[in-house]
């Protein structure tokens, strides 16, 4: 079940599919395994079309929409993770802001990465700014036609196999007035930029998730992405641009629990116990219903949201969507190992892989937590600010509590 498709998008979705068994995988085991980049992958993404498919044509893309390419990510996703959150920064995210905020400069220098076959790194995240990006401490600051951008990213998706980097960093001008956040385009090798630990991840580890180091990185003027409310509202507009990532992260989501549902339905037609399948047994039968319906619902909801997008999808969607699908991922790609019985819990099987390549969409993208605040804020039409004085003083418990 799903929106109706055109016949065009049909066929991209078939042609998605067809790629994604044929050439993805085969491979996704040895990818997990290896724990390697799978630039293979890539090169037949870049052959299909699928690296940089919402590029606007005349940057040389297929100018698709978030949309079309939510139909590609799935498919990829469904096969394997790792290139399924490749799919989604080769059309989400990092390049669509520039795509929508950058200079033409800007623009085709990062089209013809993407379009070469690279994924951009979105570099957001610090050790002390997570959740609470906007607290972030990487600046930049201004000194005569150049930046030099000094400071520490971790979990920055891509590190070490990444070209184009968008960071993120507070702007400070030739005398120190701080001006906002702003975008810098940086790529890799340029002398400054340090790629630093990877973390050994749970999943998805065909991606490399690193620390991106800053040490007087020095940052033509003409490499700041100017978002259109200027660097006041830089983190604002620049966010904005990544509601796209976080529609595409969910639907990787969604293509992984996918993959997994579809084995387990074929394994508990064969499986028998009892002397007859157990999808004979109504326990595993009202399972495998819930399964369907929390698919379908996610799915529904990540193309609503892919569907609102002018020039990006609505914030409320997009973490609605993403919310549902992270949060059904989990729970269908559990259910569907636990219906493998023990041979769910064996590495020779992808069921365990699947628990572990989910597991990350309720955290990185914006936690299930922190989207939950912005949707309430949005449906009840207040501000909801997480830092204390954002409430005003705290109350002599809180500060009793703190001390
Ligand atoms: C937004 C937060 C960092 C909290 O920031 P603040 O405490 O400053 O709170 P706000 O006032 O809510 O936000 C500041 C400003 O931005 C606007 N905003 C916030 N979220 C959005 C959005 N999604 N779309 C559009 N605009 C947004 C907000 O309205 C404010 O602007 P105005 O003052 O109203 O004009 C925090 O809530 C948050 O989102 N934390 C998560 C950070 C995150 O998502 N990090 C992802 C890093 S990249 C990654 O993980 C990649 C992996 S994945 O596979 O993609
Ligand atoms: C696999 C992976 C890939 C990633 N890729 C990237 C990337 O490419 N680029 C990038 O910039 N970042 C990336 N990240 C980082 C990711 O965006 C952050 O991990 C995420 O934003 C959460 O920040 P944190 O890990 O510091 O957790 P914290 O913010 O420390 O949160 C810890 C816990 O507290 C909760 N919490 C925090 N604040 C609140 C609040 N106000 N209300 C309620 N609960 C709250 C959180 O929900 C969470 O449960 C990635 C992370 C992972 C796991």
């Amino acid at each position: 079940m799903e929106m109706k498709l055109s016949s065009e998008q049909a066929k991209l979705r078939a042609a998605a599919r067809e790629l994604a068994e044929s050439e993805f995988a085969p491979k996704a085991a040895e990818v997990d395994r290896t724990e390697s980049y799978p630039f293979n992958n890539v090169a037949a993404l870049k052959e299909a079309g699928f690296m940089g498919y919402t590029i606007p044509k005349e940057y040389g893309g297929r100018g698709g929409s978030f949309f079309e390419a939510a139909l590609i990510i799935e498919e990829m996703a469904r096969v394997c993770g790792a290139t399924g959150r490749i799919a989604v920064e080769a059309n989400m995210g990092a390049i669509s802001a520039v795509m929508q905020y950058g200079t033409e400069k800007q623009k085709r220098m990062s089209a013809e990465l993407v379009l070469a076959g690279d994924k951009p790194a979105i570099c957001i995240t610090e050790p002390e700014a997570g959740s609470a990006a906007t607290e972030m401490a990487t600046r930049a600051d201004r000194r005569g036609g150049i930046y030099v951008i000094n400071g520490k990213k971790h979990w920055i998706t891509g590190g070490g196999v990444s070209k184009l980097h968008l960071i993120f960093a507070r702007v400070f001008d030739q005398s120190g007035v701080e001006q906002g956040i702003g975008g810098f385009l940086a790529v890799a090798g340029t002398p400054g930029l340090i790629v630093g630990k990877r973390e050994p991840a749970m999943g998805l580890r065909g991606i490399p998730e690193t620390e991106i180091i800053f040490n007087d990185l020095e940052i033509a003027e003409d490499m700041l992405v100017l978002p259109p409310r200027g660097l006041r509202r830089g983190f604002a507009d620049l966010i904005n641009a990544y509601n796209s990532q976080r529609v595409g992260a969910g639907t990787v989501a969604l293509g992984i629990a996918q993959g997994a549902f579809e084995r387990a339905l074929a394994f508990v037609k064969e499986r028998e116990q009892f002397g007859r399948p157990i999808a004979e047994f109504q326990g595993l039968q009202w399972m495998v219903a819930d399964m369907a319906i929390a698919l379908n619902a996610a799915r529904l909801s990540l193309h609503q949201a892919a569907l609102s997008a002018d020039p990006f999808p609505d914030p409320l969607l997009a973490a609605q969507a993403k919310i549902i699908a992270s949060e059904t991922a989990n729970a269908v790609t559990n259910q569907a190992l636990q219906l493998f019985g023990a041979r769910g819990y064996s590495r020779d099987y992808p069921m365990e892989r699947a628990v572990r390549d989910a597991r990350m969409f309720t955290i990185a993208g914006g936690t299930a937590q922190v989207l939950r605040t912005l949707v309430a804020s949005r449906v009840l039409g207040i501000k909801a600010p997480q830092t204390r004085d954002g409430y005003g003083k705290p109350t002599a418990a809180i500060r009793a509590a703190a001390e």
